[in-house]
């Protein structure tokens, strides 16, 4: 039994539909990707995951359970707008959510110091929160959300406002607590965030799902559509082949933009009519390529 269910959830607010009928389920040791534009839906979706708010339509099953108070042990939140206050130590809130979390208060404070060094900050447990860079705040508030060790765990944006090492930092974490047999529900705008991390993703479209399943097989269903050619001479009349959209020569390979997959035989067959070839390859679409193409070009 998966430990995260979702099951034809719609919620309302007013007139106002801001998920309809989504469908999900997540596997433990599992990082599914939950997307979509500004206002898609996702916020709402894990709200109701988190048990804050209640579905109008359909069912969350949480380890095949329905929603009570102890869930609350058994999830964690790291949300797209942070909680900390600024004036209170970092050892006093985190321990304080870990109280409220049932934590005895020698584990907590053994796990705090624990995520500080893994996080190379030891140094903040008694610094207020507002003496903190932005991107370290954010690991306090990560450090919050996994301080009880939950099963379950939400990350809205987790590495937004970070530098790209503690980016890194961060993403091995995660990865780690995949490793650990977490659940993990992720979203994120950085699309090659997700295609790291996630195997399975859903994508929201105006409260709708409109995709559904393993990366790779969304991929394979997507044409390919960019060529890369790496060849000893220069080839000329590329663009003259009929369904070649674009071609722009870059410093060592050439990239063209295909209409139909069909038209990248005849572009390897004029290119090695002319040279040798090194490298021909027909790239399949990024994620962000295919989120562009799905929501219509409203990803920011
Ligand atoms: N409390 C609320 N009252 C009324 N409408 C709401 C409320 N919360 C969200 N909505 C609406 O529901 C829809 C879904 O919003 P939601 O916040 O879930 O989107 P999102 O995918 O998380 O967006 P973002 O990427 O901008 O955070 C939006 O149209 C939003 O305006």
């Amino acid at each position: 039994m998966n430990p995260l269910k979702v099951e034809q959830v719609t919620k309302n607010y007013g007139d106002k539909v801001a998920v309809n009928q989504i469908d999900f389920e997540v596997r433990q040791g599992e990082i599914f990707g939950l997307l979509g534009a500004n206002g898609a839906g996702k916020t709402t979706t894990m709200r109701m995951v988190l048990g804050l708010i209640y579905p109008d339509d359909g069912r969350i099953l949480w380890r095949g359970q329905g929603y009570s108070d102890e869930l609350r042990q058994l999830l964690g939140y790291l949300p797209e707008e942070r909680g900390l206050y600024p004036k209170v130590k970092v050892s006093e809130q985190v321990l304080y959510l870990a109280e409220l979390r049932g934590v005895p208060r020698q584990k907590a404070e053994n796990s705090l110091r624990e995520w500080l060094e893994r996080f190379e900050v030891p140094e903040y447990y008694n610094k207020r929160v507002e003496e903190l860079s932005k991107g370290n705040q954010q690991k306090i508030q990560f450090i919050a959300a996994v301080i009880h060790d939950p099963d379950i765990l939400i990350l809205d944006e987790a590495f937004s406002g970070l530098d790209p090492v503690n980016v890194e930092l961060l993403k091995s974490t995660v990865t780690d607590l995949r490793k650990a047999g977490k659940t993990i529900l992720f979203s994120s705008h950085r699309m090659d965030h997700v295609e790291e991390l996630c195997e399975n993703i859903c994508i929201l479209h105006k409260s709708n799902t409109v995709l559904k399943g393993s990366l790779k097989s969304i991929k394979r269903s997507f044409p390919r559509e960019k060529v890369l050619l790496d060849t000893e001479l220069q080839i000329t009349g590329l663009d003259r082949i009929p369904g070649v959209l674009s071609v722009e020569v870059r410093e060592s390979w050439t990239e063209l933009r295909i209409g139909r997959p069909e038209v990248a035989q005849e572009v390897l067959r004029v290119a090695s009519s002319q040279s040798e070839v090194y490298r021909f390859q027909l790239v399949e679409p990024t994620l962000n390529e295919i989120f562009i193409k799905t929501v219509g070009g409203q990803h920011e």
